[in-house]
């Protein structure tokens, strides 16, 4: 605080009417050794023993002198000759200060032995300002996963076909948005020598960790991806499972430079892509990193998906885990509320603008009533997948 540093100690009786008078012996800033204090024309050193009525004014964040204990704040104490910053001014204290009043000790925030970030912690923002004043200019992190991003497809417009590639900017952008380098590749066409050089030399090449392609993953005549995985030697992990949307995803591992390079081959529709991307790739790159598992937040379902329609409703199938977007708020009470968004269809691209959130339809939440016990509360992850790492181990750049 701006104010005195004074020995609280002869403050005991100060009262309006009894005011202890101290004898202003410098002035100590922030920065200032405190052995020395200005004066009005120089630096001397201040009247260290001029005893029990003797006061330096202080200035925030200055050390605070041995001899003194409390600092009395400058708007509590009246000046009795002007003007005050001088050697020789004094002040009067009409009230009684504390010990230690207005004074922090030196490394009362963060103590020898303390953990300040854990051993695979994410470096976030959170903790720039403590890792800051530690003096530290650099730290140690891990190696981020580096991903490669391909959209396959004859009708690509880049192919020269007739469809825009959604799927190519919208995964290259989620996984920067977890703070990972991402590389888009490029456009593949359906043609299985063609997918399989480029996906081999990519893992071959060592300069990725997990690599995603869109489309060409179902029972199509021109669905090659699994066979180009097969022919390369990959390991399928999975290739079908029980979702909506998103059943026909790919996951495999791949044989690359210096192990193994996971691989994601999304299905083509751009709302399954998303799906499987959020809920299969993220925790992936999550655990990757050494991060914990994401936890939902648990809000009221407002509206169930498919209202208009039965077919994204997620009734159908009770062995089926659904994946519906839709919009979370909070009520005036406070509630977290969820209303999925009425269109659901996977080609369907205009609710993604809207949506801020996906609702996890477990199973066993497909009754009239979903959640536990019929609670009507269902899980919600962001709809974009926050990640915040820092890049860089500078903390400087
Ligand atoms: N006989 C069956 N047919 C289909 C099944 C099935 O189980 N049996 N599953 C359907 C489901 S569900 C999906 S999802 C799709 C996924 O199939 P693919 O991964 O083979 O995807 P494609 O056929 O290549 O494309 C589907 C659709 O999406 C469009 N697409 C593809 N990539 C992009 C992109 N980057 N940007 C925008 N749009 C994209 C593509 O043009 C197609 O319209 O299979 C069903 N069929
Ligand atoms: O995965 Mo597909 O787009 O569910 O229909």
């Amino acid at each position: 605080m701006d104010g005195y540093a004074i020995r609280s100690q002869a403050t005991v009786t100060a009262s309006p009417n009894s005011p202890v008078m101290f004898l202003v012996t410098g002035t100590i800033a922030a920065g200032d050794d405190p052995c020395v204090a200005r004066t009005a024309g120089a630096h001397v050193e201040y009247d260290r023993d001029g005893g029990l009525q003797t006061c330096v004014e202080i200035m925030t964040g200055a050390i605070f002198p041995d001899e003194y204990d409390a600092c009395v704040k400058v708007e509590d104490t009246v000046p009795v000759f002007e003007p005050t910053r001088r050697r020789g001014a004094h002040i009067l204290v009409t009230r009684p200060v504390p010990p230690n009043a207005n004074r922090r000790s030196a490394g009362s925030d963060i103590l020898k032995g303390d953990v300040v970030v854990e051993k695979g912690d994410t470096i976030q923002l959170s903790h720039m300002l403590p890792l800051a004043s530690l003096g530290l200019g650099a730290i140690p992190l891990e190696r981020k996963p580096r991903v490669g991003i391909w959209s396959t497809g004859n009708e690509m417009v880049n192919g020269n076909g007739s469809t825009r590639d959604a799927n190519g900017p919208y995964l290259t952008a989620a996984v920067r948005y977890m703070g990972l380098p991402a590389h888009f590749l490029g456009v593949l066409d359906d043609e299985p020598a063609s997918l399989r050089r480029h996906v081999e030399m990519a893992a071959a090449s060592g300069q990725y960790d997990v690599l995603l392609t869109s489309g060409g993953v179902s029972k199509g005549r021109f669905d090659h991806v699994r066979a180009a995985v097969d022919e390369m030697g990959g390991e399928a992990v999975f290739h079908g499972l029980s979702i909506r949307p998103g059943h026909p995803v790919l996951f495999a591992m791949l044989p690359g430079k210096g192990g193994k390079t996971a691989f994601f081959g999304l299905p083509g529709n751009p709302g399954a892509a998303a799906a499987c991307f959020r809920f299969l790739t993220v925790p992936y790159l999550r655990e990757f990193q050494g991060q914990a598992r994401e936890l939902p937040v648990l809000a009221k379902l407002l509206r169930r998906p498919g209202t208009s329609g039965e077919k994204h409703s997620c009734s159908a199938n009770q062995d089926t885990d659904c994946f519906r977007h839709g919009i979370l708020s909070t009520s005036a009470a406070g509630q977290l509320m969820v209303e999925a968004s009425a269109e659901q269809s996977p080609s369907k691209l205009s609710p993604f603008k809207a949506a801020n959130c996906w609702i996890h339809f477990r199973p066993e939440s497909s009754a009239t009533i979903p959640g536990p016990g019929g609670s009507g509360l269902v899980e919600c992850y962001p709809a974009s997948p926050t990640g915040g790492v820092l890049l860089s181990p500078n903390l400087c750049n």
